[in-house]
Parts: structure tokens; sequence; C-alpha cells
């Protein structure tokens, strides 16, 4: 059984061999055929090959005997019959194309559109005409080349065909300017030969911008032109998310930028390889910018798309896009008086279009403060050739420099800058800070005035006449440093890097950005001293981290002097990729730049690239500075945005303020801690300097100097804002005066203080002693200010002891500035020197002055005021220094209150 169930297994197995052999056989017998077919296929391909190289009639004859021979010429007569077949619509079809794709002007015989104004908006056509062709009996067909958009052209000429490639060229160009709307598109020339115009016959159009014309040894500066004018479209419309300008127009619906077409005529001879370089650069990204480049007889090729014409003679030519066996008939040069004509009327057209020159309001927005500024800051600042030239202050750009001598429109142009910002961020997306060192008011019509209430709402602080007041320039750069590190912590807490994100992540944050213009800021480093390298730290601070935190500088300046300031400073100038190069201004761009030499009255060189050449944009700046120019954008601006926004700081250093007027002073009232007001303190805040007089040791105030109207200003402010601290009959003023020609103000106060109801008393010279002595040992009672004017007129008679007494009038008074602050008894004194105050203190210690404000003394003299720190003053009129021991590191200058004179 078990037997016969192997042998019935073994069967099946034989039986599935045998039919897999089978199976094996009929594949590998058909393998066999298959191949035997392709190598005979193979056969036929490569007699085939040979037969086509060679062509039939110079066949080698052994291939005429070839086995497949027939099939061969058999295939080769259908395709030939094919192809004629097919040929013989090409034409026609030909035609069609071009009707469609080159419309108008763009294919059309001259007769039908020269002289008249092209309207094409959005889109070129994508073929322009430069001839026609033959194939057949058909008649010809027209021939176009693509351009704009779509490919750059290189045309070579062939012995006397020179002229013949300007017409060609000069055809083109035709065609597109008559196409296109006037300042559609823009044409640049250059010629390495031609020392008249290039194309004369467009030249009426070389007034516009259609075309400029570029002198043969110029060439760099086209170069420079096309290349920074690729980098600024490229960052354009890659922020803007395109990658061409086409594609940016096609999505927007509007024309952003010009076309632009820049046609080089060589002569076959090489350039510097720099310039090669730089040209094989421009055609890589030049269709993406929206530029076309002509070349004729260059010795490069472009890179990018490119299509060739190759002259044959005058008339003919072949081209890339009809191939090598299909000869041209270029289009006739049109007559030269007709073209002249035509260029005429073109130029007139985009004359009117552009509508002469520019004014300030052309630089404004049909709304105001519609922008956002969380990304950046961007304005037209004036126009090149009717369209408007740019300032983008952002990411790239943070800080700009301004330079251009005295009279070039740098202030003019800071206004027309200003008043563009303005009117399109609203006060909530900018601050300004504006500060002139200059001798002058330049900003000063931007706060309230006399004659125009208006003030600009965008601006926080107004700083002139400020050049002598550097500190004030130093108190604008630490609130900066402040601001900024205020940003830095706001930004870390949201866990972000920069201004518009941390926008984004506190909506409900205040974090405009904030431009910091100050004018002449030479004046900043004017002196080896501790201004010059704290400003240059603070300076250098701003500058490196303002970017992320959208704190911005523009610094300005006659030109060489403001940029010598820069020597040891290279961060600021570095940081300062936005220049801005008035005519005749030095140094402000590259050093190999000279944009500005060249530059027209009224012009700038706007350049976002540290001003290196390729970063040149000219601009026309309208007139923003004269009279009711700018005022009455302001007045708009007031009336929108006034109600909501403070009006701004406004810091003359010119003027004294008055105590009367100021916050602090109408802020004081009996209860607290007295305080004695002693003037202005030069700070962005509007803040006093003030000595707090409560009960603790060298609670007392020395004035020192010669200086009589600051010190009697200095006593007078103490005295009166000490008086709005107390009560009638709560606080006695001892007051004595050893300066005659000092005596009516004194009167004149001790008559204000009673007029308070406060008690006062006068003691004579000679009863001084007897006084303090009493102020010491006598019993406590009321507080009381003891108001001394030239204490050391005083010091002969305190010396003196009176016969029978251990202790003199000095010995008392020298008790009264040691204990009288614990005692509520304060001396505010008059020195007019520091020796005599020396004397007057003794051996004793300086602590008892704990505070002191110094006029016409050297600064070398106070150290031993100010813990033997070295001071830096040098007096100067209407200015004091002031240190309070208890608030200070170092002294700070003020400036004493306005105090009417008598
Ligand atoms: N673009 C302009 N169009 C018309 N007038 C202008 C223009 N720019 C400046 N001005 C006029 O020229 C004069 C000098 O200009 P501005 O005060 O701006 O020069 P500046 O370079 O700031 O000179 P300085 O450094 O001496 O102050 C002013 O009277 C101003 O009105």
């Amino acid at each position: 059984m078990k037997f016969a169930k192997s042998s019935e297994q073994r069967g099946r197995v034989l039986t599935a061999l045998g039919a897999m052999r089978q199976q094996l056989g009929l594949v590998l017998g058909a393998a066999q055929a298959a191949r035997e077919t392709a190598e005979a296929e193979l056969e036929r391909l490569r007699l085939e090959q040979r037969i086509l190289r060679a062509g039939i009639a110079h066949a080698d004859p052994e291939d005429l005997r070839h086995p497949a021979l027939s099939s061969v010429q058999d295939r080769l007569n259908a395709v030939h019959t094919a192809f004629y077949a097919e040929a013989s619509t090409v034409p026609g079809k030909l035609r069609q194309l071009v009707a469609e794709s080159a419309p108008g002007a763009a294919s059309a015989p001259p007769s039908d559109w020269l002289g008249r104004v092209g309207t094409g908006k959005l889109s070129v056509p994508p073929l322009w005409r430069i001839g026609s062709s033959t194939v057949d009996s058909s008649g010809p067909f027209p021939v176009a080349v693509p351009l704009l958009d779509e490919s750059h052209l290189s045309i070579t000429t062939a012995p006397k065909t020179r002229a013949a490639a300007e017409a060609l060229v000069e055809n083109l160009l035709l065609r597109v300017l008559s196409s296109m709307e006037p300042g559609a598109v823009r044409v640049h020339l250059w010629d390495i030969g031609q020392l008249t115009a290039v194309l004369p016959n467009l030249y009426p159009l070389s007034r516009t911008s259609a075309v400029t014309v570029y002198d043969p040894a110029r060439l760099d500066d086209l170069l420079d032109e096309l290349a920074g004018y690729i980098r600024r479209t490229h960052a354009q419309t890659m922020q803007a998310g395109h990658h061409s300008v086409r594609s940016m127009r096609e999505a927007l619906g509007q024309r952003t930028e010009p076309w632009r077409i820049a046609v080089f005529f060589g002569n076959g001879e090489d350039w510097s390889r720099e310039q090669l370089r730089e040209l094989r650069r421009i055609a890589g990204g030049a269709l993406a910018a929206g530029i076309s480049l002509i070349g004729v007889d260059l010795p490069t090729m472009f890179g990018g798309g490119v299509e060739n014409i190759r002259l044959v003679d005058e008339q003919h030519a072949v081209t890339s896009m009809t191939g090598q066996d299909i000869v041209v008939d270029l289009d006739p040069p049109i007559p030269a008086v007709e073209v002249s004509a035509a260029a005429s009327r073109l130029a007139d057209a985009l004359i009117a279009k552009q509508g002469g020159p520019r004014s300030f309001p052309d630089l404004l927005p049909a709304e105001l403060g519609r922008e956002s500024s969380a990304r950046e800051l961007r304005a037209p600042v004036g126009f090149y050739e009717g369209d408007p030239v740019e300032v983008v202050i952002g990411d790239a750009t943070p800080h700009a420099l301004i330079g251009g001598p005295s009279g070039s429109g740098k202030t003019n142009f800071l206004y027309a800058l200003i008043g563009s910002l303005a009117a399109r961020y609203p006060p909530s997306e900018l601050a300004l800070y504006l500060l002139d060192f200059k001798e002058g008011v330049s900003f000063a019509g931007l706060a309230p005035g006399r004659r125009d209430a208006s003030w600009l709402p965008h601006a926080r602080l107004i700083g002139v006449n400020v050049n002598t007041d550097r500190e004030f320039g130093l108190a604008l750069l630490r609130f900066l440093a402040d601001e900024l590190r205020r940003r830095s912590a706001a930004a870390k807490e949201h866990e972000v890097t920069d201004l518009a994100e941390l926008r984004r992540q506190d909506p409900d944050g205040h974090w405009p950005r904030i431009v910091a213009v100050i004018d002449e800021f030479q004046y900043l480093f004017a002196g080896r001293d501790t201004v010059t390298n704290q400003a240059t730290a603070l300076l250098e601070d701003i500058a490196r981290r303002g970017r992320a935190q959208g704190i911005h500088l523009i610094l300005a300046s006659q030109d060489i002097a403001g940029i010598d300031a820069f020597w040891g400073k290279p961060a600021v100038f570095e940081q300062c990729t936005l220049r801005i190069a008035m005519p005749k201004a030095r140094r402000v761009l590259a050093e190999t730049n000279n944009a500005a030499v060249a530059a027209p009255k009224w012009h700038a060189v706007v350049n976002h690239d540290s001003g290196v050449a390729h970063g040149n944009q000219l601009a026309h700046v309208p007139d923003a500075s004269s009279r009711d120019v700018f005022s009455s954008l302001q007045r708009r601006l007031w009336e929108l945005y006034s109600n909501e926004h403070e009006r701004p700081r406004l810091f003359d250093g010119a003027h004294s303020p008055i105590l009367e007027h100021v916050p602090a002073f109408a802020a004081l009232s009996p209860g607290g801690r007295p305080q004695a007001l002693l003037g202005q303190a030069i700070e962005v805040e509007e803040k006093a300097c003030a000595v707090d007089l409560f009960g603790a040791p060298g609670r007392n105030l020395a004035v020192l100097g010669t200086a009589a109207a600051e010190a009697l200003s200095i006593l007078d402010s103490a005295a009166k804002s000490l008086g709005r601290q107390y009560r009638p009959n709560e606080v006695e003023f001892l007051v004595s005066c050893l300066v005659d020609r000092c005596m009516p103000a004194v009167e004149h106060l001790v008559q204000w203080l009673k007029g308070e109801g406060h008690l006062v008393s006068q003691p004579q010279e000679d009863e001084l002693g007897a006084c303090l002595q009493q102020l010491v040992e006598g019993p406590t009672g009321h507080p009381r200010i003891l108001l001394l004017y030239g204490v050391d007129a005083a010091l002969p008679v305190l010396e003196a002891k009176k016969p029978g007494e251990l202790k003199s009038g000095l010995d008392h008074f020298r008790t009264v500035l040691k204990q009288g602050p614990t005692r509520d008894v304060h001396t505010l004194g008059w020195w007019r020197s520091t020796a005599r105050l020396k004397d007057t203190l003794g051996f004793g210690s300086t602590d008892d002055i704990g505070a002191w404000a110094a006029l016409d003394v050297q600064g070398s003299e106070l150290s031993q005021f100010a813990a033997g720190q070295v001071v830096h003053w040098s007096p100067r009129p209407g200015r004091a220094l002031f240190f309070d021991r208890s608030t200070h590191v170092s002294p700070e200058v003020m400036i004493p209150f306005d105090r009417p004179e008598f």
C-alpha cells in the first residue's frame, strides 16, 4: 500500500518536471527569436544611420547591397513624405502663432503703429518680430524672438553688417517702447565705441527715463546699476513671497517695477575679467528682475535664457529660433526721421504722464497712517525720473548716515523723510526723537510754537540749540539704551528675538519703532572727555543691538567732520548700512563711489548697501522745509492724532525754563520730605535737579563760584520750592546777604516768602555769629532754613572771637553745618570760591556739604567735594555742575532756572 502511494507520487513529480521542461524550452526559444529580431533591427538602424549620414548617393556600396536596404528606404521615404506634408502647414502655423504672441506693434508693420503711444500695462508680448522667411511657395512667414521677461538676445555681426545690427536693435526697441504704456520700459544703452550717441534716432527719448545712454568709459556704472537693481528687486520680490517681478506683478495685478532692456554694443574685443564675470552674473539674475539684455558682438555668452541672431549680410540672418537652415530676411530699417519723430512723441507722452517735477505732497500717501512698522519702515523720499525712491529702515538697514556740505539740503532731506514716514505710520507705530546740535532751530517747528500751535504727534522729543549741551545728546543715548534693555527684557520674557515677533506675541504692548535723528552728531565726540567716551560706548551698543529691538539711528553731519568722528568707532559706522549722500558729500559713500560728486542740486544718492556703487539710487528730493510745506502736513497729523498723544518734550538749550512753569514745582505740596529744586536736569524726560533736605548729616547745599545770576537763581528756586512745601508759620527762613549788588534780589525773595506766610528773619552781618550760636544751642523747635549769600564775605567777622568767649562765630557755623541737619536746620550757602568753603569747613570733613552746585569753578577744584573722583567740568554761562553725594555717582550738568532780573 505504502509502495503504491510513493510510485504515484513520483509519477506526479515527473509529469510536473516534464511540463516545466517544455515551458522552459518554449521560453528559451522565444528569447532566441526575440534576440534575432532585435539584432536584425539594430543592424537595420545602423544601416539607416550610415545612410542618413552619408546620403543615399554617397552610401557605401556594401550598404547598398545590404538585405535590409529596401526596408530602410521604405521608412525614409515615409518620413520624407510625412515631413513635407507637415512642413507645408508650418508657415501658416507660424503666421498664426506670431499673430497671437506678438500683437500690435510687436509684429505689425511700422506704418500701423509708429508714432502712437502704447497701452500695454501688466504683461508683455512674448515674441517680437525681427523679419520674415520663406520656405515654400506658401509665401513668407514672420520670424519673431522672445524678449522681455522671457529671454536675452545675443547678436553677432558679419563684416559690414554693423549698421544692420543697429537697425535691428532700433526696430526691436521701437516695437517694445511703442507697445507698452509710457514709463513701463526703460532702456539702457552702452556702446564700446560710440563717442557720440548710440542709436542717435532715439535721442529724443534720452531726456526721459525711458532711455539712458552710458558713456563708453562708464560700463562699470551700468553694470553696477543693473546689479544693484537686481539685488534690490530680488530682496523686494522675495520678501513679498514671489520668485520674480513677473510673478509678483501677476499676483498683485499691478506693475511694481518697469521692465528694463540693457543693450551692450561690443566690438568682439575682450572685456576685463571682472566686467565679464559681472555681466554673466547679471545675465543669470536679470530675467527674474524683469531685465532683458541685448548684446551685440560681446565676447561672452549670456547665462539664463538666450536667443542668438547671427547676421549673414546686411539683410539676412540666421537665428537660434529658426535653426541654421532657415535664412531670415531682416525687416528694413525705419527711416531715421520717422524714428526721431516717433521717439519725440513717446518722450512727450512720458513727460506728460510723469507730470513734471514732483513736490512734497507727492511723497504722501492717499490716506494717512495706514502702515504697520512691525517689519520695517519704508517711505519714499524723492523721485527719480518720476518714480518714487524709497528709504527702508529695517533689518538690512537699521541705521542711516547722512552727509553733505552746508547748504546741500540735509535738513531738507530729513524733513522729507520725517514727513513721508509720519504720513504713513501712525504715532503708535513710530516714535521720533529729534536732536540738532547745530546752532539753530531746525526741528523747533515740530514742537508747538507761538506762531503755530500744532506739533508733530510722532515726535516724543525735540532738542534744539544743544550745540553746547553735549550732555543732552548723551541723555538721549542713555534713554535709548534703557529702552533697548527694556525691549530686550520683554523679548526674553516672551521668548522672541525681534520686534516683529514681540509685537505678535504681545499685541497689546506699545512697541513703536523708534527713530532717533541726530543732526551734526559729531558734536557728541567733540572733546577728549567722559561725554565722548560714554557717547561712543552707548552709540555702539545702540547701533549693534538696536536693529532687533526696532531702535534706529539717523546720524547726519557735514561729511568729513562727521566721518572723522568715527575714527576708532568702526562699529557705529559699519552698522549705518543706509547711506545718504547729498551733492558733493565726501566719504559717506564707499571710497570708489563718486555718485555724490555728480549728483545735481536738490538731489540725494540713496544707498542701502553701505555706500557701495551698485546700491546707488539717485533721487530728486522735493522742497520739504520751506514755509508752510511741512507745516500743512503737520497740521493734518495734529488734527488726526493730537487728542490721543502728548505734545513732544522740547529741549531748547538757548532758553532756561522758569521755575514756576516746570511740572516738578507745580507738584510740590506740604507734607512730604522737603526738597529744594535747584535747576533743570539735562534729561530726555522733563525733570528738575533737587536736593532732599532730611534729618541726616550733610544735608546742606553749597553754591560755588562767582557767577551771581546763576547763584541767585539756584538759591531762589531752592527757597521758593521749599516754601511751597510748608504751611504758613511752619518754617523759618534766616536770610543773610553779604553781597551788596545782590541785596535787591534777596529782598525780593524775602518779600515772596513773607507773602507765602513764612517766618523770615534777616540777621545783619554782626548778628550772624550770635544767630548761629542760637541755632546750635537754642531749643530745636520748627524747621529752619539758613540762606546765606556770599558766606566768604562773612568769614572775617565770623572768625573774630569776642573777648572772653571760647568759640568764634565760625566755630558755631561749623557746628551748624555739622549738627544742624539732624536738628532740622539746613544751610543753603553761596561761597564765591572753593578755597573759602574749605576755610569754612576747617579741618573738618567735606561731608558736611552733602550737595553742591558749581558755577565758574574748575573741575579740578571740585574733586575734593566729590569723594576724590576726577571731575570734568568746563564752566559755561547758564549751566552748573550739580552733585549730591546721597544720590549721585558722579556730578551732572544742570540748567539753573531763568530768574527775571531786577
Ligand atoms: N530739495 C530742495 N528743494 C528746494 N530747496 C531746497 C531743497 N533742499 C534744500 N533747500 C533749501 O536750501 C537751503 C539749505 O538747505 P538745508 O538747510 O537743508 O541744508 P543743510 O545741508 O542742512 O545745510 P546746513 O548744514 O548748513 O544746515 C534751505 O533754504 C532749503 O530750503
